[in-house]
């Protein structure tokens, strides 16, 4: 192991089910100091095991008076380890220590300004007003016994209260959020000066600590890796090759659905650059042959997903014994699955190489499962991955065939793959391609007339799709400027045979989702 144990210290984050948790992790995480979400209900002894230096209660939408209000169990602040409630957070933590909170005539939504009246630990180094995010329409009426307030806006006695004694302390703001100017210093206070943390999460350390674990856990064995070029897959890639060197084995599979010299580039770059053994599987013909006649979306997700799995199997057969399986799973996906809002509709199957281990019974190496993308991104930075992969925008794993609307055939394909190529061609050439989560051409089943050199044409609609989003869960349209729109259009309908319309998609998600299909 390395000397420095990146885990020996570390923040619990219970989750009330508000919609910006991830951010105290982040918050935290960016200071260097490890931290974990788990659900609210988290039982005494689980918390014992997990041995935290501080305790964080998240915010949530329930009320603590609700007769459903989720408690977690009190004896968190008989632990002795030091506790910071953020709003419900706050009010549970009033509710249980015996204060009382109450329903506010006056809720505060948005920014406050706050006068503060004790600098000496969680606002250590700030000014005496400072602004802050407020959202809640409950208010803590009377603090328990043994508190008293640090801070107050006009409309909030106790915006932030401690009890010094236990080392217990609440704010009715998020720090967690930007709009909270010293919201990252105040979670630091509390991480550093109250917990007593020190700064040892950082990347060099992780990689440390990861490439020992992988070694003590492969030993001999091979580990395949599916890699699509993606920042995901190729950063565990690149983390495993450290680690074990040729006992990994890459496959990359060509499955007719890439971009325009996508498979070309990754090929180039796992082989010659970074020397790692890859299996090149060009299986265009067995994917396209299955999706002929297909237009539903569901359908067409399935036969991907499927086929990936086939063709996983026939290939690891090849390789003989194979025990383990890498995947670039990340933190949202871990915490999604445990997440205290329970089971969701299934809005898309996303093709997912999660089905493949529980068939193939492979034993998981998931190095990154605990990382958010852009903490992966620093990662890549730190093993040596050129900018191109690092920042590079998500490629989902169907490919174009969901951005192939309605039949998928050899020639639509290539339609598309032109016009793809031209939309990011004009992006980077703007200076975007970084600024924008995801900019990409739809193929619509859609004919409509148009003229070209006088003559009557009539040729399909590319939809131009562009979104910002910080996870993929949410995204909203990026207003591109004209120039940009115009450039892109011009060029597809001049050099795409077989387009003569583009048109601009406006809608959020939710309602509408990223992709098409
Ligand atoms: N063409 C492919 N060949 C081999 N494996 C693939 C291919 N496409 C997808 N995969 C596998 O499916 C996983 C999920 O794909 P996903 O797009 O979520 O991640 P990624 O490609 O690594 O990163 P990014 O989200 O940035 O595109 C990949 O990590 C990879 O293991
Ligand atoms: O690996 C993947 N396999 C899939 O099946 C898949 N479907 C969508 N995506 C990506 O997920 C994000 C959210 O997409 P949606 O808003 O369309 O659901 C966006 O970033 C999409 O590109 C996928 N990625
Ligand atoms: N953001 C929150 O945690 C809100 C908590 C509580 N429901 C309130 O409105 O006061
Ligand atoms: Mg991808």
């Amino acid at each position: 192991m390395s000397s420095t144990d990146i885990h020996s210290q570390k923040i619990l984050i219970l989750d009330f089910g508000s919609q910006v948790t991830q951010l105290i992790a982040r918050r935290i995480r960016e200071q260097s100091v490890y931290c974990e979400i788990h659900p609210y209900n988290m039982g005494l002894e689980k918390i014992k095991a997990f041995a935290p230096q501080g305790i964080i209660l998240s915010g949530g939408p329930s009320s603590v008076y609700d007769a459903e209000a989720p408690h977690s169990d009190a004896g968190v602040y008989e632990l002795g380890v030091p506790v910071l409630g953020i709003c419900y957070g706050m009010q549970l933590m009033t509710s249980q220590l015996g204060g009382k909170v109450e329903r506010s005539d006056k809720r505060e939504f948005g920014r406050a300004a706050m006068n503060i009246d004790d600098t000496t630990d969680l606002f250590s180094g700030l000014a005496g007003k400072e602004e802050v995010w407020m959202s809640h329409g409950d208010k803590i009426e009377q603090m328990p016994k043994g508190f008293c307030a640090i801070a107050h806006t006009d409309n909030t006695p106790a915006a932030a209260m401690k009890d010094e004694k236990r080392r217990l302390y609440a704010v009715q703001f998020h720090p967690e959020v930007v709009h909270t100017p010293k919201g990252a210093e105040i979670l630091g206070n509390f991480v550093f000066t109250v917990c007593g943390c020190q700064p040892i999460w950082t990347m060099a350390n992780f990689i440390e600590t990861e490439i020992a674990s992988i070694r003590e856990r492969v030993g001999k064995g091979k580990v395949i890796c599916a890699l699509s070029g993606g920042v995901d897959s190729s950063v565990v890639a690149v983390l495993l090759h450290k680690a074990i060197g040729d006992q990994l084995q890459c496959i990359f599979v060509n499955n007719g659905l890439l971009r325009k010299g996508e498979a070309e580039k990754v090929v180039n770059l796992f082989t010659r650059h970074f020397k790692i053994n890859l299996d090149y599987v060009e299986a265009s013909d067995r994917f396209l042959d299955k999706l002929k006649g297909i237009t539903d979306p569901e359908q067409k997700r399935k036969i991907i997903g499927n086929e990936f799995i086939f063709l996983f199997e026939d290939e690891s057969k090849k390789l003989g014994e194979v025990e383990w399986l890498a995947q670039g799973t990340l933190y949202p996906d871990v915490i999604e699955s445990v997440s205290t809002k329970g089971p969701s509709a299934v809005i898309k199957s996303h093709h997912n190489v999660g089905g493949l281990p529980d068939r193939m019974k492979m034993k998981l190496i998931e190095p990154v499962r605990e990382l958010f993308k852009d903490e992966v991104r620093l990662l890549g930075k730190e093993l040596g991955l050129p900018d191109e992969v690092i920042h590079r925008q998500p490629f989902p794993g169907p490919g174009l065939a969901i951005r192939c609307i309605g039949e998928i055939s050899a020639d639509r394909l290539e339609i598309l793959r032109e016009s793809d190529a031209i939309v990011l061609d004009e992006i980077r050439k703007a200076g975007l391609y970084r600024e924008i989560w995801q900019s990409f051409a739809v193929l619509l089943p859609v004919r409509s007339v148009g003229v070209m050199g006088d003559a009557r044409t009539y040729d399909y609609t590319i939809a131009l799709r562009a979104v910002n989003s910080l996870d993929g869960m949410t995204a909203d349209w990026v207003k591109l400027p004209y120039e940009v729109m115009g450039s892109i259009s011009s060029r597809i309908i001049n050099e795409v045979k077989g387009v003569n319309r583009v048109v601009y998609d406006i809608s959020q998600k939710p309602p509408a989702t990223i992709e098409w299909e």
